[in-house]
């Protein structure tokens, strides 16, 4: 199997989660987009669902596939939340926002009864933070909000790159919510709650990769077939 085969067959097992009438959350990314593919199917065969996506591609996406919308403001609460992760480390913590859709992710997952994750088996990680933590930031600010990100690391012995993302045409990269994301290479985040804590103390700062607490579990494909992951 490829990786990609791999997110495929992830993704479908998540969907025996979903029932007729349920609200759904869409993530966002390329695990994501095959959960929103294979869901469209069973919307064209007659499941009855209502969804949120996380970005603008998703929306855009699922609306092409005929998959029934609405919005956290209509419907602010949510049955489940379907999303792919970066990382994903003990007792089901995760990075999220390599595909930088990190605060709407967090937002449609926060309004969910349960989060479940999807992914190939390269996401599993003994420790967080090899995978580069995405820092979602305002403009405004953007150089004292960086130090200060630099600041809050540091008390936890974390250093490493702060980079500023960019698109592939070199312009710099912004959220489907107008911000910047810095990737801060910390390689090891021993203590992934203290991290967030201090990270949501900076002003600047308008949300984190780190979902702790969100995932319920984890279909993770390998090589071997399709393992789920559930709470310690
Ligand atoms: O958090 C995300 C987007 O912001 C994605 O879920 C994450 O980057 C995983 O992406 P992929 O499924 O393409 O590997």
């Amino acid at each position: 199997m490829t990786p990609d085969d791999m997110k495929r067959e992830a993704a479908r097992a998540a969907l025996t989660h979903v029932e007729s009438g349920m609200r759904l959350g869409l993530g966002h990314g390329s695990t994501a987009k095959h959960f929103v593919d294979l869901l469209g199917e069973k919307v064209r065969d007659g499941l009855r669902v209502l969804c949120v996506p996380a970005s603008e591609f998703t929306h855009d996406q699922a609306q092409g596939l005929g998959i029934p919308l609405t919005t956290l403001d209509e419907t602010p609460e949510l049955d489940l939340c379907v999303d792919g992760a970066d990382e994903i480390g003990p007792n089901l913590s995760l990075i999220k926002g390599g595909g930088g859709a990190l605060l709407r992710e967090k937002i449609v997952a926060a309004a969910a009864q349960a989060m479940i994750v999807i992914a190939d088996d390269s996401k599993v990680v003994p420790t967080l933070g090899r995978f580069p933590l995405p820092v979602e930031v305002t403009p405004f600010g953007f150089g004292a909000t960086r130090v200060a990100i630099e600041k809050a690391a540091a008390k936890l012995g974390l250093s490493g790159a702060l980079t500023l993302r960019t698109r592939p045409d070199g312009l710099v990269f912004v959220t489907d919510g107008g911000h910047h994301i810095l990737d801060c290479h910390f390689e090891k985040i021993l203590d992934p709650a203290a991290l967030a804590a201090g990270l949501s103390t900076i002003p600047g700062v308008v949300e984190h990769g780190l979902f702790l607490g969100y995932a319920k579990g984890a279909y993770v494909a390998g090589n071997a077939g399709v393992r789920f992951i559930g709470p310690a």
